[in-house]
């Protein structure tokens, strides 16, 4: 059956225009503290030891007040601003952001609390050595994966997230019929994603190539940055058989 990816988008947040002026308005609407005592490191490098160690599942009944909802994955959620805003809009799911940068995780969980959100929790870990002691099969809905870091030089491709085992481990995961959102400003990082993807058996691309669109309505903090200037971006919506 031909997805209707129109289904989710029902955003009422205002799209910032691309190329418009540095002092657009933000799109998540939500005021938050800022809440970094400190500077975060903008990569780190999930092949060092100390990210060798899976991340601890959380306690979730403690932290979704409603278990049974569909499971949504953003897998490098960065600041979280993507999902806090999603989750307020659609209360019907239950939202996972694992990030690898743990102060980002230690804020987006502050505000999560600050919001009163129960659908929504962030954890810290190496996506790539968590996922599969996190979720049973069967156990996700949705998954967005959305500019991951680019580690352009060719000796640091093995340091990009999306890798053969992460996809298998997603096609176990994840629901039939599921869909994968996949964004990045990177042209080659984007093809190499999909390319991944659909090697797998158990993935297919509906649309046959690239969005011009957001299908979700809710921009990340990169994406919003990349059309503030105008940059390209590469969006792919694929499903799992
Ligand atoms: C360029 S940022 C994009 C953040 C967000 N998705 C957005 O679009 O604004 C990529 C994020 O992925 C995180 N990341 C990279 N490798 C990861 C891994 N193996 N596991 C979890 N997070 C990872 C980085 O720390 C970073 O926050």
């Amino acid at each position: 059956m031909e997805p209707d990816v129109q289904r989710i988008g029902h955003s009422s947040v205002a799209q910032p225009a691309d190329c418009s002026s540095r002092s657009a308005p933000q799109p998540w609407g939500i005021r938050l503290q800022q809440g970094l005592s400190h500077r975060v490191r903008q990569h780190v490098n999930p092949l060092q030891v100390q990210y060798q160690q899976p991340a601890s599942p959380p306690h979730w009944e403690r932290v979704y007040r409603r278990l049974a909802q569909p499971f949504h994955l953003d897998i490098g959620t960065g600041s979280g601003r993507f999902l806090l805003r999603i989750a307020q809009e659609q209360p019907e799911w239950n939202f996972l952001g694992v990030e690898i940068r743990q102060p980002l995780v230690e804020r987006a969980n502050r505000w999560r609390d600050e919001l009163g959100l129960d659908n929504v929790h962030f954890l810290f870990g190496n996506i790539n050595v968590s996922l599969r002691h996190l979720f049973a099969p069967g156990d996700l809905s949705r998954v967005t994966l959305q500019f991951p870091d680019p580690w352009f030089k060719k000796r640091h491709h093995k340091r990009r997230v999306v890798q053969p085992q992460l996809v298998a481990d997603l096609a176990l995961l994840l629901r039939p019929g599921s869909p994968v959102f996949l964004q990045s400003d990177v042209k080659e990082v984007a093809e190499e994603m999909v390319g991944r993807f659909l090697e797998h058996p158990q993935f297919w691309d509906p649309y046959a190539g690239p969005l011009d669109h957001n299908p979700l309505g809710i921009p990340t903090q990169r994406e919003w940055h990349c059309q503030q200037l105008g940059l390209p971006i590469y969006r792919y919506w694929l499903e799992r058989r």
